[in-house]
C-alpha cells in the first residue's frame, strides 16, 4: 500500500500504518479533490473494497448514495477552519451503510456509526488531507432506541386502563383540566358526558366477573367508535366512563348520545354462550365560565348522571350552569 501522505521516515511509517490497519475504527483519509488516499483494514472488512481498489479514486463517483453537498460542504469546512467536525449517529445513522456483525445486538439493521472528520497537516503545517473517522456505535444507538422505545411504553401505560385501553381516571382527568384552562383562553364549547352501566352488579353476578369484563371491554370499543380522535374518552372508576367531547356544545354532543345509544342498544355480548345485554345512564354539561375549576364541571355531569339513575335508568339527562 503506498501513501503519500507526508515525508514521514519509513520506521515511523510503518509504525503508524500497522496502527492503523489495526485500528477497530474505520479512518479514510481524503485530499482535497476528494480523492481517497487511505481505506483502512476496517473498511476493508466492513465495505468488502479493498484499498487497491479505491487508491486515488474519487469518494463521490464510487459511493454515489453519499449526501455529496452536505457532505463536501462539511469536509471544505474541515479544510477552510482547521477544525474538527462530527456526525453523529443521531443526525444520520450512518457515514456508509455496513452490516451490522455485533452479536449482542443482532435485530439492528444495519452499523450505526459516530462519525469524525480531522484536518491532517502536511509537515509544511499546510492542511492538505482530511482524515474520516468512523466509529461503530450499534450497541450504544440501539441500547439508547430501546431505553427511549420503553420509556414511551412505560409513559402509554401510565395514562391507559389496563382493562378497556382507554386513559386512566388520572389521566383523563388532567386532559379535561387542561381542557378546562384551554377554554378561559378560547371560548370554544366543549361538553363532559359521564356514563354509568345499568345494575352491572347484576352482570357480575349472573356471568361472574369475566363477563362482566368483557361487557367493560366492548362498551370501551363502542365509545372510541362514536367519538373523534380529538374526543378524550376515560374510564373514571369502576363502570364509569367519561368523555370529553371537544368543541360540541350540549345541542351537538347529543348526537354522539344518540350514536352511542343505538350501538348499544343493538349490541348482544356474548360471553361462554350466555348472552349479555345492558344499559347505559348517563349526565351532560357543557362547559361553562361560571365553573370555578374542572372538579365542578365533573361535579355537574354527575348528578346529572344522578338524576338519570333516579328516574329509571337507560336515560341521559342535561344540566347546565346557569350563566
Ligand atoms: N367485572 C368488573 N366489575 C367491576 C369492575 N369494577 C367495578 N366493578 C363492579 O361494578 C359493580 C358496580 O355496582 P353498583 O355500584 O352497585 O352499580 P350498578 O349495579 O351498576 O347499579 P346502578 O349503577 O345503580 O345501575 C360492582 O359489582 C363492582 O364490583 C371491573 O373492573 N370489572
Amino acid at each position: 500500500m503506498s501513501i503519500t501522505i507526508s515525508d514521514t521516515s519509513i520506521d515511523e511509517f510503518h509504525l503508524q500504518l500497522g496502527l492503523l490497519q489495526t485500528l477497530d475504527v474505520g479512518l479514510i483519509i481524503l485530499d482535497q479533490t476528494y480523492h481517497i488516499n487511505l481505506w483502512n483494514t476496517f473498511m476493508e472488512n466492513h465495505s468488502g473494497l479493498l484499498h487497491t481498489q479505491l487508491y486515488k479514486k474519487n469518494l463521490f463517483e464510487r459511493f454515489p448514495e453519499l449526501s455529496e453537498s452536505w457532505l463536501k460542504h462539511k469536509i471544505d469546512a474541515v479544510f477552510l477552519l482547521n477544525n474538527r467536525s462530527f456526525i453523529t449517529w443521531e443526525q444520520k445513522p450512518y457515514f456508509l451503510k455496513f452490516k451490522s456483525y455485533r452479536p449482542l445486538t443482532s435485530d439492528a439493521p444495519y452499523m450505526y456509526q459516530n462519525v469524525t472528520l480531522i484536518p491532517l497537516s502536511s509537515p509544511s503545517g499546510k492542511i492538505e488531507h482530511v482524515g474520516i473517522l468512523i466509529y461503530d456505535v450499534t450497541d450504544a444507538a440501539m441500547g439508547r432506541q430501546a431505553l427511549e422505545a420503553a420509556n414511551i411504553k412505560l409513559k402509554l401505560q401510565s395514562q391507559t386502563d389496563q382493562l378497556t385501553g382507554l386513559y386512566n381516571r388520572g389521566f383523563w382527568e388532567s386532559c379535561l383540566q387542561q381542557e378546562f384552562d384551554r377554554f378561559a383562553r378560547t371560548p370554544l364549547p366543549s361538553s363532559l358526558v359521564m356514563i354509568d352501566i345499568d345494575h352491572f352488579k347484576k352482570v357480575n353476578d349472573t356471568y361472574g366477573h369475566p363477563g362482566g369484563d368483557e361487557v367493560l371491554r366492548q362498551l370501551a370499543t363502542i365509545l372510541t367508535e362514536v367519538t373523534r380522535t380529538t374526543d378524550r374518552v376515560g374510564r373514571y372508576g369502576g363502570e364509569e366512563f367519561g368523555i370529553l367531547l371537544v368543541g360540541s356544545d350540549a345541542y351537538q354532543a347529543q348526537s354522539v348520545i344518540t350514536r352511542l345509544q343505538q350501538r348499544v342498544d343493538s349490541l348482544t355480548v356474548n360471553h361462554y354462550n350466555h348472552d349479555i345485554r345492558f344499559t347505559l345512564s348517563m349526565g351532560l354539561t357543557e362547559i361553562s365560565h361560571t365553573f370555578n375549576s374542572h372538579e365542578q364541571w365533573i361535579h355537574m355531569a354527575d348528578q346529572a348522571l344522578y338524576q338519570s339513575k333516579q328516574n329509571g335508568r337507560n336515560q341521559v339527562t342535561i344540566i347546565n350552569a346557569e350563566e
